[in-house]
């Protein structure tokens, strides 16, 4: 018997170490809401010591009011015997508590998981079990994590050199515009954009200074655009390409040469162009009409085609070529 005792006390002792050790809080009270046991975990984060708060009313136990919909979670636990977890979302700090690693005098409230269960003791009354734990380290990995998948998207869909698009959104975003204008009825205007003797540029100035004309040019280019469905990107080294939905082959040909006198007018000095001594700039465009053969790689080969030709043509020129064009041209060939 005293064997027994000897070994009830011990379970007991270790009982309570347990209930400090723990890295949760750990409330108890009884059906009337007295506190019957708080410990370590919740004197560190609230700075109220057990001696403070047992044997009080749940409610008064801390300075500030609990929030309505947690003592109303501690009621029904009690009153109906079911568990309760508090929904993160709605409750995110149910208790006055906080980090104690935050040393300011204004606290920050610490972000709380609870969950309440109902404990039935032998003599019929019932308990409620209430256990906290700290969720703003979850809360914060979580955004971290978020901000983290954000980068990760805005990394694979721009170019790191200019932060224009790269060639793999356009290609996406292109197939679906193309999509959407067939479906419409209405035009798209594709633009292959392409520095001139970039490769003396480069010789001459130094592979440095190619990069900062490169990113001179794109964000000229990109000033010049307003609105959210036109897509310029990075197509290759000294290539850009410029989707403009809805935008009629009239219009596409006058904004073109608005691309080409912006880059123009920007007067960078280009001493080995073989055509002025400032950097200038080729613009191939066609535009889709709804033409039964208008896929996307056909006005891609067709503005493609039409760049070609403001080369040939003596650059710092646009061009432009039809579907129909192309095809005239492969049924001769
Ligand atoms: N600095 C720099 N140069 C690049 C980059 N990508 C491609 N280039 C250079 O761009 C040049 C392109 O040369 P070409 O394709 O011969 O064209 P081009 O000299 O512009 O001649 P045209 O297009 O016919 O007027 C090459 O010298 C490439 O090395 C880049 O990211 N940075």
């Amino acid at each position: 018997m005293d064997l027994q005792l000897n070994g009830l006390s011990q379970s007991h002792g270790h009982m309570e170490q347990i209930f400090n050790a723990i890295n949760l809080g750990l409330i108890l009270v009884d059906a009337d809401e007295n506190i019957l046991l708080w410990n370590d975990w919740l004197t560190r984060h609230s700075k109220l010591q057990p001696q403070q708060v047992i044997g009080k009313k749940l409610e008064h136990a801390f300075e500030a009011p609990l929030s309505p919909g947690f003592l109303k979670a501690v009621r029904n636990t009690l009153g109906h015997g079911l568990p309760v977890v508090l929904s993160n979302a709605l409750h995110r700090s149910p208790l006055p508590l906080f980090d104690p690693a935050v040393l300011s005098e204004e606290k920050a409230h610490m972000h709380q998981s609870i969950s309440m269960t109902p404990l039935n003791s032998a003599d019929g009354t019932r308990c409620c079990l209430i256990q906290v734990t700290d969720s703003s380290t979850s809360i914060k990995r979580e955004k971290m994590l978020r901000s983290h998948s954000e980068m990760l998207k805005v990394e694979a869909t721009t170019d790191g050199l200019t932060g224009i698009y790269n060639r793999r959104f356009f290609d996406e975003h292109y197939k679906m515009a193309l999509g959407h204008s067939r479906r419409e009825k209405l035009p798209l205007s594709v633009l292959m954009i392409d520095i001139d003797f970039f490769k003396e540029y480069n010789d001459y100035y130094g592979h440095l200074l190619g990069d900062k004309a490169i990113i001179g040019v794109a964000n000229a280019l990109k000033a010049q655009l307003s609105r959210s469905t036109d897509v310029l990107a990075r197509y290759g080294g000294e290539e850009f390409v410029l989707m403009l939905p809805n935008m009629s082959e009239e219009f596409a040909v006058q904004f073109a040469e608005k691309l080409r006198s912006a880059i123009w007018n920007l007067a960078i000095p280009h001493m080995k162009s073989h055509i002025s001594q400032q950097l200038s700039i080729s613009i191939g465009l066609s535009t889709f009409n709804n033409e039964a053969d208008g896929d996307f790689k056909t006005l891609l080969k067709c503005a493609d085609m039409a760049l070609y030709k403001a080369k040939q043509g003596g650059r710092n020129q646009c061009a432009q070529m039809s579907i129909h064009d192309l095809l005239a041209i492969s049924t001769v060939s």
